[in-house]
């Protein structure tokens, strides 16, 4: 049995469908990672799984539990990323720990917990000094406080500079390695690409793709990239007639083509039977960027929620 099934999630605000019949299931242990646009319904989606939405329609089901109807046995398994704005800017590290410990029946010990997330140094330190790195890790902590079974990350990276970045992603790795099941919401690729065993890429309330990073960069029509300066110009006509291209510009004397494996043997080919030399040349596979463009219709617009219904906080 999967440890989250959702199954035709379906919620509306003001008539309007934001989760559109969302269906997906997390095996236990993977790190499964939900991908879309702005207000494509990722957090919607995640807050249904962790209780503190009702859907309209469908069903949740985590470890069995439903979540709106079982918040209380859900809380003692599932753990769940703070936001900010939830802890006091005086609290300190140590004071956050010792009163979310004090929350959960079973709690993981907190020191050794503190210092596997490099707190240990920081303990004394009030909530609203710490840097946004900082304050991720404490997060990250208090989300696992409770030994929970699965954890839900939504948007974890975002605020953090790059090398942050990567040791908040080697702590995910450590937290899946535990034994803990992952849901991880993100806007980035490079995220999804090196974490994520499987990923729903979800557009417009709806799983528009749910595969591996490299199942989904696959599927991709131009999954090539091959770019290179000519020693002079190839013939347009041979060029058009590329198999597998989808795609020829040239800018400044480099040509980039998209295409496939097939497309790559053809220019080689090309090149040598034209006898033309070719400088700079780069074959790099298509990222989930690519693919995420090609897989949602990206507006470019985050649309603004409505603060009237906002998720309620939840009580271990
Ligand atoms: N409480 C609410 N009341 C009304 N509309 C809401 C509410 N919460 C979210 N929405 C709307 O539902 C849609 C989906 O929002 P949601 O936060 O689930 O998207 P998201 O994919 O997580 O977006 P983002 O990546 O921008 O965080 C958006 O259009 C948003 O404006």
């Amino acid at each position: 049995m999967s440890i989250v099934e959702v199954n035709e999630l379906r919620k509306s605000y003001g008539g309007k469908a934001v989760v559109d019949g969302v269906t997906f299931a997390v095996e236990e242990g993977e790190i499964f990672g939900i991908l879309g646009p702005n207000g494509a319904g990722k957090t919607t989606t995640v807050e249904c799984v962790e209780g503190l939405r009702t859907a309209d329609a469908g069903t949740v089901r985590v470890a069995g539990l439903d979540p709106a109807r079982d918040r209380r046995e859900l809380t003692r398994l599932l753990g769940v990323q703070l936001q900010e704005s939830e802890l006091q800017a005086r609290l300190t590290v140590r004071e956050a720990l010792e009163l979310y410990a004090a929350l959960y029946p079973k709690p993981a010990a907190w020191r050794p917990l503190a210092d596997r997330l490099g707190l240990g140094e920081l303990l004394g330190k009030p909530f609203g000094k710490l840097s946004g790195g900082q304050k991720q890790r404490l997060f990250i902590a208090l989300a696992l406080i409770g030994n929970p079974r699965i954890v839900v990350f939504d948007e974890l990276t975002t605020a953090l500079d790059p090398r942050a970045r990567r040791d908040t992603w080697e702590m995910v790795e450590d937290i899946r390695a535990s034994g803990v099941t992952i849901l991880l919401v993100t806007h980035f690729m490079a995220e999804a690409q090196r974490l994520c065993d499987r990923v729903a890429v979800i557009d417009r309330g709806r799983v528009v793709a749910l595969d591996t990073p490299d199942g989904l960069i696959s599927r991709s029509a131009s999954p090539t990239v091959i770019s290179l300066r000519p020693s002079e110009p190839l013939p347009d006509a041979e060029l058009a007639a590329l198999p597998g291209a989808t795609s020829v510009a040239e800018r400044d004397g480099r040509l980039t083509i998209h295409g496939t494996d097939e497309t790559v043997n053809a220019v080689i080919t090309l090149l040598a039977r034209s006898r033309i030399t070719a400088r700079e040349l780069r074959v790099v596979d298509t990222t989930l960027d690519d693919a995420f463009l090609g897989l949602t219709e990206q507006s470019g617009l985050t649309e603004q929620s409505d603060p009237a219904e906002q998720p309620e906080v939840p009580a271990p």
